[in-house]
């Protein structure tokens, strides 16, 4: 017996807006539709790409305000140092719920890999926010299951293109993995991130993800942001509705 319905969740990736407009962008896709932002942090050593730091962020959090659900995805060799600068930085949330998401790569932690990745999800939940898993798409899913497992943490992220840039093709050879952890696991949030669009969507939620990223899809789409969110949110409504 389910207690609760599957959220269904599209987040748009800001790597994909115009970043010299970056609260306008933001603000125009939440009212186009967007349930959470997606920050994708990139420090030019985890990926060979370099995206925004807290000070960025501080202004990005600023122009959408304190309700707004921040969902970063710390592409970052030091996950545990710059979550800590995010969080510092994310403002005062009065909220009933965390506001920021925190998302790191299991494959940064060498071989005591689990031990620190619990002790970081402690320190994420420590300080209000959201901790979540990402994987690489070679590496296989079983690593996080100890994490879902000790309910470490609230969501895994399964990277549906090799992390580091946006408009890159969709690999449905990693939807083995969500629906491995979909099977296992039929209330934990899994998202998948890369390639999302409204001819891939559909793929990523039958297999079982409930939260979409969508970088290019999005911004790509200009003043019809709305409808490809939209879009986005009836594929995993079709896969969804039924089924909790
Ligand atoms: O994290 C990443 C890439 O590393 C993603 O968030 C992409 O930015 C998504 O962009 P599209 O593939 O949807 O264009």
């Amino acid at each position: 017996m389910q207690s609760k319905p599957l959220a269904t969740i599209v987040a748009p990736s800001l790597l994909s807006c115009d970043f010299g407009n970056l609260g306008a962008e933001a603000k125009r896709v939440l009212d186009a539709g967007a349930d959470w932002l997606h920050v994708d942090v990139m420090d030019g050593h985890f990926v060979d790409n370099l995206t925004l730091g807290p000070v960025v962020f501080q202004g990005l959090r600023r122009a959408v305000g304190q309700q707004v659900f921040l969902d970063c995805h710390f592409m970052t060799t030091a996950p545990v140092f710059w979550i800590e600068q995010f969080a510092r930085v994310n403002g005062d949330n009065q909220g009933p719920a965390p506001n920021l998401g925190c998302t790191f790569h299991y494959e940064v932690f060498g071989e005591d890999g689990l031990r620190m990745a619990l002790a970081l999800c402690e320190r994420v939940r420590a300080l209000r926010a959201r901790p979540a898993v990402a994987l690489r798409p070679s590496t296989p899913v079983e690593a996080v299951l100890p994490l879902v497992d000790a309910a470490a943490v609230d969501m895994v992220l399964i990277m549906t293109v090799e992390p580091g840039h946006g408009g890159q093709s969709f690999m449905p050879e990693c939807l083995p993995k969500v629906r491995f952890l979909r099977e296992r696991y039929p209330l934990l949030d899994i998202q998948a991130d890369g390639g999302i669009g409204l001819t891939t969507a559909d793929a990523a939620a039958q297999a079982g993800c409930n939260v979409l990223v969508s970088g290019s899809a999005v911004f790509g789409a200009g003043p019809d942001a709305g409808r490809v969110i939209a879009g986005l949110r009836e594929a995993l409504h079709r896969a969804h509705d039924h089924s909790v």
